[in-house]
């Protein structure tokens, strides 16, 4: 089937997208993108430099651009920003070019995993917990709409999650 070429992995900032994504192109055989860290590599800066210099709308023009060149890719397995599925037309070319999957925990265990890490300029904030529940809150619907599986990843090792995400996309359940 020719969106079972693709997988495109969903979700909020700390699911695992990028370490899962990872992973799973390795046990596949498939080539591995990361559109944070492709928009870095072209910019030659970091995500926050690219928020101060041209804000988040900056930053979204930047992703969708990114985005629409990967998606044209074959046998790949991507892992995309949080904020990807903010732009209809990006959910609108995630959905016809692969098999997209929502990888979901909570906004308490994505805390837990971005505490440490200053890379994400949307939790440079007071209080980054409560961002991240905002955030869970306007975007779940949108992660859910593209879905073809929600797949989750609270409290389970990565390994766990990459035999779920295989074993559902191999089955007849797509
Ligand atoms: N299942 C897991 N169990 C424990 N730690 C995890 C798990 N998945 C990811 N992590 C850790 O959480 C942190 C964030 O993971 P990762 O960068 O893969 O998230 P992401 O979904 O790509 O986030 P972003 O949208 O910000 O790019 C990393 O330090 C990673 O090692
Ligand atoms: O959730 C978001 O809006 C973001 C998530 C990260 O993957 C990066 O794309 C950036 O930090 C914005
Ligand atoms: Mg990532």
């Amino acid at each position: 089937m020719i969106r079972a070429q693709n997988i495109f992995l969903v979700g909020p900032m700390g699911a695992g997208k990028s370490t899962i994504g990872r992973q799973l192109a390795e046990v596949l055989s498939y080539e591995f993108k990361d559109s944070d860290q492709e928009i870095q590599r072209r910019t030659g800066v970091d995500i926050p430099t690219i928020f101060e210099f041209e804000g988040e709308a900056g930053f979204r023009d930047r992703e969708r651009q990114i985005l629409e060149e990967l998606i044209q890719g074959e046998r790949i397995v991507l892992a995309t920003g949080g904020g990807a599925v903010l732009r209809p037309e990006n959910r609108q070319d995630l959905t016809a070019r692969g098999v997209v999957v929502y990888l979901h925990c909570s906004p308490e265990q994505q805390y837990a995993r971005t505490a440490r890490d200053r890379s994400r300029p949307l939790l440079d904030t007071s209080d980054p917990l409560l961002r991240l529940r905002e955030l869970m809150a306007e975007r779940d619907p949108l992660y859910r709409q593209v879905a073809d599986l929600v797949v989750s990843t609270e409290r389970r090792g990565t390994a766990s999650v990459v035999k779920e995400i295989r074993r559902r996309i191999e089955s007849a359940e797509l």
